[in-house]
């Protein structure tokens, strides 16, 4: 397997026996580099939420975690910690960001060299968003926050925006708008990448792209759209979707002069 500079490759480890079997891959594999230097450990802001995706409570998750988080980075790996349900719980409802700004400091006492956000079921707004990020910012500096949005109620660009003003610069999002957590029920895709790319194309913030420093939004829609036609649906980004109908009407209005 190639690894691709400047790209990532966090494998998902929910306690010690993912991290054992992660490390028993790395023994076998003996590649270099590494299938993987990063992993990403999860949990939650409520506890019913904890309970559906990984079968305990809150508190009992990051006493799992820490010992995780430790081997881990013993080991010279990056930990990357999520707090899951930031905004609303499927299951228990409104969330106290109090809790949430506790639960992001235990992870980044742990070692996480950035911990992710997430509305998981998507039912943020800027405004809550605001709120949220202002309560965390408390403990953790905001140069260790990320923000990771799903698209459920149509709101997770506003959202992006509403956290870069809080100092956030990491942004989780996924070409085709992809992704949904199994555990979360009616939860959709992340963000799309296009629809953030999209948005952000005009704004004062510069978008650290690959390669000689820009993104190429042309190409992230058709990938998009690969990607969703290997998956048997289609993109649902907003912008992948106008920019491929904008083209399509191009072309056959080249076609329709010939
Ligand atoms: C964590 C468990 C396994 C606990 O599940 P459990 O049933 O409490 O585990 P257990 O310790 O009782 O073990 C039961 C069996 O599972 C095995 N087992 C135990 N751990 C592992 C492991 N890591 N890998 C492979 N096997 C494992 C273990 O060996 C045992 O096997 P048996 O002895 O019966 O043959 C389960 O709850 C689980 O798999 N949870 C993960 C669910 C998941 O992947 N959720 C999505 C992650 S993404 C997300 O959460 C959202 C996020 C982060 O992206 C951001 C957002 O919020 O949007």
């Amino acid at each position: 397997m190639k690894r691709l500079p400047g790209v990532r490759y966090p494998v998902l480890v929910p306690n010690h026996k993912g991290l054992e079997n992660l490390f028993k891959l790395l023994d076998e594999t003996n590649l270099q580099p590494p299938v993987t230097d990063e992993i990403s450990i999860f949990t939650a802001a409520t506890d019913a939420f904890t309970r559906a995706n990984l079968n305990t409570t809150v508190a009992e998750s990051l006493a799992r975690l820490e010992p995780v988080a430790r081997a881990a980075l013993d080991r010279g790996l990056r930990v990357r910690g999520y707090v899951s349900v930031v905004i609303a719980c499927p299951y228990s409802g409104a969330v106290d960001f109090k809790r949430v700004r506790e639960v992001a400091k235990a992870l980044a006492d742990m070692g996480c060299y950035e911990i992710s956000l997430g509305d998981t079921v998507g039912k943020g707004t800027p405004e809550k968003v605001t709120k949220m990020i202002e309560e965390v910012k408390k403990s953790v500096p905001v140069e260790k926050l990320a923000v990771h949005f799903h698209d459920t109620y149509g709101t997770a660009v506003a959202n992006v925006f509403a956290a870069l003003a809080q100092g956030v610069r990491t942004i989780d999002s996924s070409v085709g708008g992809l992704g949904g957590c199994p555990y979360s029920p009616g939860a959709t895709g992340n963000v799309a990448t296009e629809d953030v790319l999209y948005a952000l194309k005009d704004s004062k913030y510069h978008v650290a792209g690959t390669h000689n420093g820009t993104i190429d939004l042309d190409a992230m829609v058709n990938i998009g759209w690969w990607i969703s036609e290997q998956l048997g649906r289609e993109s649902v980004s907003r912008a992948g979707r106008a920019i491929r109908a904008n083209k399509e009407r191009e072309e056959n209005d080249k076609r329709a002069k010939l």
